[in-house]
């Protein structure tokens, strides 16, 4: 068997407005996720996150059933427009801030250690409003929330983490408009976006830095996706294109925090493709020298996503008729027959992925520290959830052979995720789990499904058996 180190944080995650519900209670504002989800066929079955799971009223169970596998981290978000109903520090809401201290004392009793992420998708409303993340003045508005976050909660806090999956957030709201604010922007939205959360969590570092570090001694680290591509063929163009296609999905939301700029094959195409189009200047914001100073090197650690992996294609030169980021990418993206899929067509298990892709981050951007921050299986919600076991036996099994054969400082892992939950678009299709939650309870039943009892096995003896 391999072994896990001593100290490795085991745990699970989850995100507010994906499991807490209690959308409008007790002063809470409304985000822009809250807005999108009651405007009719944006989401699966019309399904929102009004009462989710109801974590807002129900977060001791939560917090029993982590100390009941034996997990020593609970990773969870912040909902903004709890804390600060318009996303301004006009107003701080009390109950919000109680919800969270009141987790933060029952996880601290248990002995699991919290990893807080400041945003996960939530943006208030207001501030959507006023622009959203196209709106450089956001990272202002989110320097101030996490200001009060830190002053609130960092006593309890050693992990923060700023922003979950920038390029979540960019593309799917600002490329496409599949999120909110659901308004499609090709070719301009994301990198738009991208900048201002690369500014934004830039902000919240310094603040961190400069007025908390020295007291509360926690780590603030910015969080990605960044799934291992493989190249379709071995010719020169599909391995260019493989480079290019991890620099478009995961390098242009965390090169410029650990690099200091956007990754130069991304800098060189969107000039190139805006200049074909006609524009004057690059569609790709460019930062500035102070920028630059000001963003690079803000992460303590390297909060990452692994889910699956594909294969990528070159897609060749043709026209360039609209501005797309896909155009400007120029690859094809799929998955390999012989990958097992799960229920989610997305995903599927390519468990070498994960230690290629764990190499590749400590390369290319040296993290003195590394943390799976999601990791999961998509299935229906059944108790016996043999794929789930599968999925997350192999892909440990990669993440261990990163720490003991290629010496890669992975300190922690939460799967995601605790709870069956609100899965955004996919409403509550598809079910990632440990815990089942019965949606057509009122009281949100919670029962214990096969993979929480494997994993619990693993935690507890820290222990891999082939
Ligand atoms: C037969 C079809 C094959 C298609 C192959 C091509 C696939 C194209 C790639 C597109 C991928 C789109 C969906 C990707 C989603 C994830 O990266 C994203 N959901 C990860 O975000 C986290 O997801 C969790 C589980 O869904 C959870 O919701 C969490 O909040 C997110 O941070």
């Amino acid at each position: 068997a391999k072994e896990f180190p001593e100290d490795f944080l085991f745990g699970a995650a989850g995100a507010a407005y994906q499991i807490e519900g209690g959308w409008d209670e007790d002063d809470k504002g409304a985000s822009y996720w809250d807005v999108f989800t009651h405007i009719p066929a944006k989401i699966y079955n019309n399904d929102t996150g009004d009462v989710a799971c109801d974590s807002y009223n129900k977060y001791k169970e939560d917090v029993a059933l982590l100390k009941e596998l034996g997990l020593k981290s609970y990773r969870f978000s912040i909902s903004w427009p709890r804390i600060l109903p318009d996303g301004t520090p006009i107003k701080i809401n009390q109950a919000g801030v109680d919800y969270y201290l009141n987790l933060l004392k029952e996880l601290k009793a248990a002995g699991i250690e919290p990893i807080v992420t400041l945003y996960h998708w939530d943006l208030p409303q207001y501030l959507s409003d006023l622009g959203g993340w196209l709106n450089p003045q956001i990272a202002d508005y989110f320097g101030d929330f996490a200001r009060i976050c830190y002053k609130l909660f960092g006593d309890y806090v050693k992990y923060w983490i700023t922003m979950n999956e920038p390029s979540s957030t960019c593309v799917n709201g600002y490329e496409q408009g599949i999120h909110p604010p659901g308004v499609p922007l090709p070719g301009a939205g994301a990198y738009q976006c991208a900048y201002v959360q690369v500014l934004a969590h830039a902000k919240a570092w310094h603040i961190y830095d400069d007025e908390f570090r020295a007291q509360q001694n926690g780590k603030v680290g910015l969080n990605n996706v960044c799934n291992w591509l493989y190249p379709k063929s071995n010719s020169t163009e599909d391995l260019a294109a493989q480079d290019r296609a991890m620099e478009f999905t995961c390098g242009l939301y965390v090169n410029p925090v650990w690099n200091g700029n956007w990754p130069q094959v991304i800098i060189d195409r969107v000039n190139y493709t805006s200049q074909k189009q006609g524009y004057s200047f690059s569609r790709l914001p460019e930062f500035t020298p102070v920028e630059i100073d000001y963003i690079n090197g803000t992460s303590d650690f390297f909060a990452l996503n692994i889910y699956t992996s594909y294969l990528i294609e070159n897609v060749a030169e043709e026209a360039f008729p609209t501005p797309s980021l896909d155009q400007d990418a120029a690859y094809n993206i799929s998955g390999d027959p012989s990958w097992t899929q799960s229920d989610a067509a997305w995903l599927y298990s390519v468990p070498d992925g994960a230690r290629k892709v764990i190499n590749y981050v400590n390369e290319k951007y040296k993290p003195s520290e590394i943390i799976i921050t999601e990791n999961g299986w998509a299935d229906l919600g059944q108790l016996a959830d043999q794929g789930r076991i599968s999925y997350l036996k192999d892909y440990l099994s990669n993440i261990l052979d990163a720490i003991l054969e290629d010496g890669i400082n992975v300190t922690g892992y939460t799967t995601w995720s605790l709870l069956d939950n609100f899965e955004w678009t996919d409403g509550y299709l598809y079910k990632f789990g440990l815990v089942q939650v019965d949606f057509n309870s009122a009281n949100r039943t919670r029962t214990i499904k096969d993979s929480a009892r494997w994993y619990q096995n693993i935690t507890s003896t820290r222990q891999l058996f082939d």
